[in-house]
């Protein structure tokens, strides 16, 4: 089993990670652009939607302030007309119902400033509103005015008023009309709670001046907000209409919308928790982050098998290089016809091994070979005498050795010289090959000196016939150039009769063959069999 960490060497797992990385990148690429441009729609859908909802709301309450605005409008009217002295005003009061509806309590005041009737209460005769700033709005403008919200003296609620100017019936300026809207009354807040935007999103109302005139802590009503930069009221007051988010309300991001109204000072406004607000867009952000890494698990899946499957081919050059490095194939598994990389460099291994394998032989060839006759050399005779002996022992055949020295060579060097003396030794080497039969093996030991290894002899007198072959084959004159020159050669002869006989014995054996033959007078030939006392029969 591999270890672990090879893995992460491998070639396949880096293909597989660039694989993952690369459908990583594309899809945080093309998924994140497209997940922002939508996130970014939605943003504007869902902040659109928001506003719509504000710009009812911010209609809802102009039409109120209108309506209420126009009933007062209208009682002034109706005073004005029928020419009804302050004096009576209560009664007037009294006489329309629909007033208990729309305010909290309606008033009329003197010139003075001087309560002169109040709906709810006909007796309340000592309010002074002199120097009220509405009141003084109102005789000043000589029409209707929104009061900005503060406690009524009358009632200890908190309340805005509308003004109305009283007239008689020429025309001229007589007192106020004044209705309250209680703030804390459910007509007023509750059907604005209502409107709120999800779960904990709150609509919210502040003067331009930043007090709060509505909110669902009712607590806050009447409070100067915070407008220090960043905080709500201050973003609410002081940016363009519209909406935007990121804004802090008490320490959390939320989406504002805002818009400033029509009928009064004020700007409504919508706070609304970003995280509920955008909860859509956060589902949606999740689901495909799971499916990106749904897609990268099955891309680096597909990632794998497909370049397990592709690296296939150099999975098989692999076992193919360790299968010839045992000797278990042939550089032929390489010669393959593919058409791709792979083919290419297994082509390129068999032309690297088809050489290799040439230099080989070459080198083994050089090693083994002797350079001026061809025959095979000592290194080639030293490893190959006891092969041949090894194979005698098996199947029990004698095995013969032949040593041979050219008789006087060195005289036939110091006469004719180097060159002729090679002449002679090729000339030698060529008929002793002839001399004998392909199953026997001549090897040039060293300067004039030779040795045949007969093999498959039928028995151990065979080598007479074999010396008397080595000698006639050298019978015939040596051509040296212009002239012919006698060459003689010794002949030692080992051969074994048992099957343990070693190299270095059949060797002596056949030394001391040479050597009796050249005792003897040279020019002739002695088989010594190994393992005798002495060499028999000098030729
Ligand atoms: N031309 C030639 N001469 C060689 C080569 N190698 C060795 N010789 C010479 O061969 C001669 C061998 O001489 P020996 O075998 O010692 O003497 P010999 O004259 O043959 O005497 P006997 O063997 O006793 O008959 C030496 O003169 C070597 O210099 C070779 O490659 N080429």
């Amino acid at each position: 089993m591999r270890p672990v960490s090879s893995i992460f060497f491998s070639f396949k797992f880096k293909i597989t990670t660039l694989v993952i990385a690369l459908v990583l990148f594309a899809g945080i690429g093309s998924g994140g652009i497209s997940l922002l441009i939508a996130e970014s729609e939605l943003r504007q859908v869902i902040a659109r939607l928001e506003l719509s909802l504000l710009n009812g709301a911010a209609v809802f309450i102009d039409n109120d302030l209108q309506n209420k605005r126009q009933l007062l409008k209208s009682l002034t009217e109706e005073i004005a007309v029928h020419g009804v002295a302050l004096g009576q005003v209560q009664g007037l009061l009294e006489n329309h119902e629909s007033l208990r509806e729309a305010f909290f309590n309606v008033n009329a005041f003197d010139l003075d400033g001087n309560l002169v009737a109040s709906l709810h209460d006909r007796r309340a005769k000592w309010v002074n509103i002199a120097e009220r700033k509405y009141f003084q709005d109102t005789i000043r403008l000589q029409e209707g005015v929104i009061s900005a919200p503060f406690k009524s003296t009358l009632s200890g609620q908190p309340v805005v008023v509308l003004t109305q100017p009283l007239r008689d019936n020429d025309g001229k300026l007589v007192g106020i009309l004044l209705g309250a809207i209680d703030l804390l009354r459910p007509s007023f807040s509750a059907q604005l709670d209502a409107l709120r935007a999800g779960a904990d999103g709150y609509l919210f109302i502040v003067t331009d001046g930043g007090v709060t005139v509505h909110h669902p802590d009712k607590n806050r009503i009447l409070e100067k907000s915070d407008d220090q930069p960043g905080t709500l009221v201050e973003a609410a007051l002081r940016s363009p209409e519209g909406w935007e988010d990121g804004i802090l309300d008490d320490g959390v991001p939320v989406l504002l919308v805002h818009k400033h109204l029509r009928e009064a000072d004020w700007t409504i406004g919508l706070s609304y928790p970003v995280r509920s607000a955008f909860s859509s867009m956060l589902n949606v952000r999740l689901r495909a982050l799971l499916g990106a890494a749904i897609l990268t698990c099955v891309a680096g899946l597909f990632g794998w098998a497909i370049t397990k499957d592709l690296l296939r081919p150099l999975r098989r050059l692999h076992r193919h290089v360790e299968d010839i490095s045992a000797g278990r194939a042939h550089i032929n598994v390489f010669d393959v016809a593919r058409k791709d990389e792979f083919g290419h460099l297994s082509r390129a291994f068999y032309a690297l091994s088809q050489r290799r394998e040439q230099a080989e032989v070459e080198l083994h060839r050089l090693a083994t070979t002797d350079v001026l006759t061809g025959l095979n050399n000592r290194r080639m005779f030293d490893s190959f005498l006891p092969q041949a002996l090894a194979r005698a022992a098996r199947s029990g055949q004698p095995v013969g050795l032949a040593i041979l020295d050219i008789d006087h060579f060195k005289a036939i060097n110091d006469t004719l010289g180097h060159p002729a003396g090679d002449q002679v030794l090729v000339e030698f080497a060529r008929r002793l090959t002839g001399a004998v039969r392909t199953t026997d093996t001549v090897a040039r030991l060293a300067g004039d000196e030779f040795v045949i290894v007969f093999e498959q002899l039928s028995s151990a007198n065979e080598m007479d016939v074999l010396g008397e072959k080595i000698l006639a084959a050298m019978r015939a004159p040596f051509s040296l150039g212009t002239q012919l020159r006698e060459v003689q050669t010794s002949v030692g002869i080992a051969v074994t009769i048992n099957a343990t006989a070693t190299a270095e014995e059949v060797m002596r054996a056949a030394d001391q063959a040479l050597y009796g033959v050249k005792a003897a007078g040279r020019n002739g030939y002695a088989v010594n069999p190994v393992g005798a006392e002495r060499v028999v029969r000098v030729r």
